[in-house]
């Protein structure tokens, strides 16, 4: 297995003293490169924790995160926002856009910020936001943009400079069910290109497009299975949804 993303023995603990809790409680995992894997688990059990050491959006408190066969865990602040910059793209529940961007705007901020040309940059933005179906609103402003939109649009910025590892936390969280299905026929699109992707969701319908579920309890992985990796598959037939 040609793995990307792994974790080794992983702990986090937040707070001090007597409020002290440990979100992430000794958990190995091994994601495959182009692995589609979802992440369920009650609220608090410690998942949106683990999507941000896997991004070293945070750093454990032990234990060992690498990503595409470099430990990360141990760099230093600008090395990390520099891999997360150019190696993770991020999805958010709350979408997370700039108010005052349009929508090519948000896109093209990753690209230019990791030091692409404006000219290379408005082009990727412009191509991300035709594959996420939204070519004719580049110009538009979150504001103007339903959620869906939105979240469309943060996916194509989280794409902008072709991260290795997608991290989505609760993506479908805000949407309705026109805008998930939206949603995850981009995730589909992605899982088919290759894209390593890591979701953490309550949603069973967004579970059903991944190949690997593992849910968590306690900061703990308590299962680890195999899905058919489509909303086909026997979950998806399982819960009645089609194509
Ligand atoms: N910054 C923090 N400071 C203190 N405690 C925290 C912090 N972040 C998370 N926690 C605690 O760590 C535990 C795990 O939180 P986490 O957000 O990872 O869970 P989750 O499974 O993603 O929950 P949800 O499904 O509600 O988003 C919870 O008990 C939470 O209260």
């Amino acid at each position: 297995m040609n793995v990307l993303s792994a974790a080794r023995g992983l702990v986090k603990e937040h707070g001090q003293g007597h409020s002290r809790v440990r979100a992430v409680d000794a958990v190995d995992l091994d994601v495959a490169a182009g692995q589609m894997l979802a992440v369920m688990g009650p609220s608090g059990c410690g998942k949106s924790t683990l999507l941000h050491l896997l991004g070293g959006l945070e750093r454990p408190t032990g234990g060992e995160v690498w990503l595409a066969g470099q430990r990360i865990d141990t760099l230093n602040e600008r090395a990390l926002a520099r891999l997360r910059r150019r190696s993770v793209g991020f999805v958010f529940q709350a979408f997370h856009l700039m108010e005052e961007l349009s929508a090519a705007e948000n896109v093209e901020l990753p690209a230019l910020l990791a030091g692409r040309s404006r000219r290379a940059a408005r082009r990727r933005a412009c191509l991300l936001l035709d594959r996420v179906g939204l070519a004719g609103r580049t110009r538009h402003l979150p504001s103007e943009l339903s959620g869906g939109q939105r979240q469309r649009v943060a996916i194509a910025r989280a794409l902008a400079n072709e991260p290795l590892l997608v991290l989505a936390d609760e993506p479908t969280g805000n949407l309705d069910t026109a805008a998930t299905l939206d949603v995850l026929r981009i995730f589909e699109d992605l899982r088919a290109a290759g894209q390593t992707l890591v979701i953490v969701t309550h949603d069973e319908r967004v579970a059903a497009t991944a190949d690997r579920l593992v849910s968590m309890r306690d900061g703990m992985f308590v299962d680890d299975i195999r899905l058919a990796g489509s909303t086909t598959g026997w979950l998806g037939g399982l819960i009645g949804l089609k194509g």
